[in-house]
C-alpha cells in the first residue's frame, strides 16, 4: 500500500528539522493511539505535538539509558508504558516548555511561515501584575524626578527638521519648539566620517557658521534637574543562556563574565536601586524598569497583554503558553486510513540525533562520554546535556528562543559555519553606566494622550502623540510609514548634506575616543522622530500609533549570505513599502564604554555597534552617560545579522521615541524603502565611511553590491551618492 499522504507529510516535516523517520514512527504511531487517529490534532501548530512527542521518548530514553548506567535496574518499556499513560502528556509539555519548536520545511528551504507565541490571558494579566506593583513599588521607593528640564533644552536656534528636507544647513532658520508641539529631531547613528563631511566643515570657521543647528542650553529654570549618582552597578543585563548551538561551545558573553572592575562588587544602581550580581532572570530585568537604569522588558509585558503575542522565558516559566501558526491552517483534506511503519526501532542511546543538525549530533556526542566511575555525576550531566541537545535543536528552529511574537528560522546552504553564540534579547538593556529613565513622571501630559482610548489613529483629530511628527502621525491605519515621511528619512541616508547636522562642542565620541586630545566633532544627522503612544496614553496596545513596541510580526530568517558577508537576514514574505521590520537590539552603552570594549576586543570579525546620536544637539555639552549607543555584540535581536548595503538599501533606520521624552535613549527601528520581495536579503546603509579607521565598526571590505558602493573607488561617482 502507497504511505499515507499525511504519514509522509509528517515525515517530511520532522526532517525539516533533523528528525529522522525511525525516530518519528512510534511517535506517530503513539499519538494516533493516543488521538483516536484524530490526525488534525497531531498536524495542529506544524506537527507540535509530534514533535514533543519524539522529544518524550528521546528524554525518556535518556532518562531510561542513566538508570540503566546507575543501578541496572530499570527497565524501558516501563517507562514507555508510563509515558504512554498519560495521554494529555505531550500537549502538557508543550504548554510547559520554553523553547518550542516550530517544526517548519523551512529550516534549510526557508519558505515556512513562522509560529507565533501567544501569552493567555491569565498569564499576561499575571506578567502585567508583576510589572504594576514593580513599578508602585518603585513609586514609593522613588519620589519620581520631575520633569526635567535636562529632557529637551529649548534651542532658539535650532534645524526643524519637519521642514522639507532639501535645505541646506547654511541656509537653514530654525523656528522656537514649544512644548505641544516639538518637531523633534532626526538622527543617524554614523559617525559621518572624515570623507563625507570634509566638504561640507572645512573649517572651524565654517561650523561656526553652521550655529543655526547647534542648540544653545536654555534649560527651563523652574524644573531642577537632580544630580544624578554615579553608577557602581555591575551589569544589569543578563539572561539565562546565550543563543549557541553548540553545547560543547557554551561561551558566556564577557558582558556578562566580566563585570566592571570599578563597579567592585557593589550593587546598586545609579538610583539606588539594588541588583543582583549573578544573573537576574526576566523578572530581574522587568525591574530594570524601575530606577532609571531601565529596561523595556517591562513594556512588553503590557505590550503583550493587548497584543496577543507573547515572550515567554525559562524565569517566568512557560505555563500557559500556547502556540498557533501564522496562516492558521491545518491541512486536513487527506484521509485518515494509516499504513503505519512497523513497530518503532528505538535508536541507539548514543545515536540519537539525525545528520541534519551537526551541532546537536555534537552534542549527542557530549552527551554519549558517560564516565563509569562516576555515575552519579554523569546521570546529572547526562540529563542535562540531553535537555541542552533538545534546546540547541529548538534554538536552530527560532534563534529568538519564543522571545519574539513570530519564529525566526536559520539556514546555512552555504556553508558549514555555525551561527554566532550570543543572547537574543527582545528589548534592549542597559549595560551599565548608560542613564535611561522611564519614569513615568517624566511624561507630561503634552506627551501623551492619557485621555484616549481605543486606536489614536481613528481620531478625527489626532492626539497630542502626533506633536512630534507636525501634528500629523507617522503611521498609515495599515501600520506603514507614511510615504512623506520615509521619504524624508530616505533622503537624510542617501543626501546626508541636504540635511541639517550638528556639530558638538566637545564630541562625546570624540571624546571617547582620546580624552587627551578631543578631536573635532564630524557631524551628526538631526534626525525625525516617531513617537509612540505608551503606558501613559489612554489607547490600547493595538492603537495603530504603536507599531515598533509591539515588536516583530514579519516572517524572517537569518541565513549565510553566499557573498562573504556573513550571517544575514531576510524576509520570508514579501513586504510593502514602509513596513516597520525590526528594531536593532543591544546593550546600551555609552561611548566610552563602547571604546572600552572597542579597545579590548581584538581580531573579532563582524562588529555591531550602533550610535544613537539623533539628538545630541540638545545640550551644549552632552554627558557621558547621555551620549548613548547600542551593541549587540553580546546581547541583541535579530538585527544584528543585517548587512549593509550602500545608498540603496532596502531598509532604512528611523528614531522612536517610546518610553521616554528625553531622545538620548530611543528606538532604532527598520522601515523597508520600497516594496521587497520574499527571500530578499535586508539590508541597511551602516553610513561608514570605509576611510575611517576609528570608527567602532571595523573597517570591512563591503561586498554589499550596490552600484554606489562607497567602498569601491570610483573617482568620477557623483558626489551625492558618497555621502
Ligand atoms: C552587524 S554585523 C552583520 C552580521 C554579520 N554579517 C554576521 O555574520 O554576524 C556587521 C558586520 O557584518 C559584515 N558586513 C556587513 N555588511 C557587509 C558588506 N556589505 N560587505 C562585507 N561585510 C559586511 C562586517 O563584518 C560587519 O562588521
Amino acid at each position: 500500500m502507497p504511505p499515507n499522504p499525511r504519514v509522509a507529510k509528517a515525515f517530511r516535516a520532522m526532517k525539516a528539522i533533523g528528525i529522522s523517520e525511525d525516530k518519528v514512527k512510534p511517535a506517530l504511531k503513539n499519538l494516533l493511539k493516543l488521538f483516536d487517529k484524530n490526525w488534525e490534532l497531531i498536524e495542529e501548530e506544524n506537527y507540535r505535538s509530534l514533535a514533543d512527542a519524539i522529544f518524550e521518548r528521546e528524554e525518556a530514553e535518556a532518562i531510561e539509558q542513566s538508570k540503566k548506567i546507575v543501578n541496572n535496574e530499570e527497565d524501558y518499556l516501563e517507562e514507555e508504558a508510563q509515558v504512554n499513560e498519560e495521554p494529555e502528556r505531550p500537549l502538557k509539555r508543550l504548554r510547559l516548555r520554553n523553547r518550542e519548536v516550530e517544526v517548519s520545511p523551512s529550516l534549510n528551504n526557508t519558505t515556512s511561515p513562522g509560529t507565533s507565541l501567544v501569552i493567555p490571558k491569565e498569564q499576561d494579566e499575571l506578567l502585567e501584575t508583576g510589572v504594576q506593583s514593580q513599578n508602585q513599588s518603585q513609586d514609593k521607593a522613588d519620589s519620581p524626578r520631575p520633569n526635567t528640564g535636562k529632557l529637551r533644552a529649548e534651542s532658539p536656534e535650532r534645524c526643524d527638521p519637519s521642514r522639507p528636507s532639501a535645505v541646506n544647513k547654511s541656509q537653514q532658520k530654525t523656528p522656537l519648539r514649544t512644548e505641544s508641539n516639538s518637531v523633534s529631531h532626526p538622527m543617524r547613528l554614523r559617525d559621518r566620517g572624515k570623507g563625507s563631511l570634509s566638504t561640507q566643515i572645512p573649517s572651524g570657521e565654517k561650523r561656526s557658521s553652521l550655529a543655526g543647528c547647534h542648540k544653545e542650553p536654555n534649560l527651563e529654570p523652574s524644573i531642577a534637574v537632580l544630580p544624578k549618582q554615579k553608577t557602581t552597578t555591575s551589569h544589569v543585563l543578563v539572561k539565562e543562556e546565550p543563543v549557541t548551538y553548540d553545547v560543547s561551545q557554551l561561551e558566556v558573553p564577557s558582558a556578562v563574565s566580566q563585570p566592571d572592575p570599578s563597579s567592585k562588587g557593589e550593587s546598586s544602581s545609579r538610583n539606588g536601586s539594588i541588583r543582583e550580581n549573578n544573573g537576574p532572570d526576566l523578572l530581574a530585568l522587568q525591574s530594570m524598569g524601575e530606577k532609571g537604569t531601565a529596561h523595556v522588558v517591562s513594556i512588553s509585558n503590557e505590550m503583550r497583554n493587548n497584543g496577543g503575542p507573547a515572550i515567554v522565558s525559562d524565569a517566568l516559566g512557560a505555563k500557559g503558553v500556547h502556540f498557533r501558526s501564522l496562516d492558521g491552517s491545518t491541512s486536513s483534506e487527506i484521509d485518515e486510513e494509516v499504513a503505519l511503519p512497523q513497530e518503532p526501532q528505538l535508536p541507539p542511546p548514543c545515536d540519537s540525533v539525525d545528520d541534519g543538525i551537526q551541532l546537536n549530533k555534537r552534542a549527542s556526542e557530549k552527551f554519549c562520554e558517560t564516565d563509569e566511575e562516576n555515575k552519579e555525576n554523569d546521570l546529572e550531566d547526562t540529563n542535562f546535556q540531553h535537555v541542552e541537545r533538545i534546546r540547541s535543536l529548538h534554538d536552530v528552529v527560532d534563534i529568538a528562543k519564543g522571545q519574539e511574537r513570530v519564529v525566526i528560522t536559520l539556514a546555512n546552504e552555504v556553508n558549514h559555519k555555525s551561527p554566532p553564540s550570543f543572547f537574543y534579547i527582545p528589548k534592549n538593556a542597559v549595560f551599565q553606566n548608560a542613564y535611561v529613565n522611564f519614569s513615568l513622571a517624566r511624561i507630561g501630559d503634552n506627551s501623551c494622550c492619557s485621555t484616549c482610548s481605543g486606536d489614536c489613529l481613528s481620531l478625527s483629530m489626532p492626539c497630542a502623540c502626533s506633536h512630534e511628527t507636525g501634528g500629523e502621525f507617522a503611521y498609515t491605519t495599515d501600520g506603514l510609514i507614511k510615504e512623506e515621511f520615509l521619504k524624508e528619512c530616505i533622503s537624510m541616508n542617501r543626501d546626508p548634506e541636504k540635511h541639517c547636522q550638528y556639530f558638538c562642542k566637545e564630541c562625546p565620541l570624540e571624546r571617547s575616543k582620546n580624552e587627551d586630545v578631543v578631536g573635532s566633532c564630524k557631524g551628526h544627522l538631526v534626525r525625525r522622530f516617531i513617537k509612540e503612544c505608551w503606558l501613559k496614553c489612554g489607547c490600547n496596545i493595538q492603537c495603530g500609533n504603536r507599531v515598533v513596541q509591539r515588536g516583530i510580526s514579519r516572517k524572517l530568517q537569518v541565513f549565510m549570505t553566499p557573498g562573504g558577508k556573513g550571517w544575514g537576514l531576510r524576509t520570508l514574505e514579501d513586504l510593502p513599502k514602509g513596513a516597520f521590520v525590526c528594531e536593532y537590539v543591544g546593550e546600551v552603552l555609552t561611548n566610552a564604554e563602547l571604546y572600552d570594549r572597542v579597545r579590548s576586543s581584538k581580531g573579532e570579525e563582524h562588529s555591531y555597534p550602533v550610535l544613537l546620536d539623533a539628538d545630541w544637539g540638545s545640550e551644549v555639552v552632552l554627558k557621558d552617560e547621555d551620549a548613548l549607543c547600542l551593541d549587540a555584540t553580546y546581547y541583541g535581536n535579530v538585527a544584528r545579522f543585517i548587512n549593509h548595503r550602500c545608498f540603496d538599501s532596502n531598509m532604512v533606520e528611523i528614531p522612536v521615541e517610546v518610553e521616554t521624552p528625553d531622545h538620548h535613549y530611543y528606538h532604532l527601528a527598520f522601515f523597508t524603502t520600497r516594496k521587497v520581495k520574499a527571500m530578499e536579503e535586508l539590508t541597511w546603509d551602516y553610513g561608514i565611511d570605509f576611510d575611517d579607521h576609528d570608527h567602532p565598526v571595523k573597517a570591512f571590505r563591503c561586498q554589499c553590491g550596490s552600484r554606489f558602493c562607497r567602498s569601491v573607488k570610483r573617482p568620477s561617482r557623483s558626489r551625492s551618492l558618497r555621502r
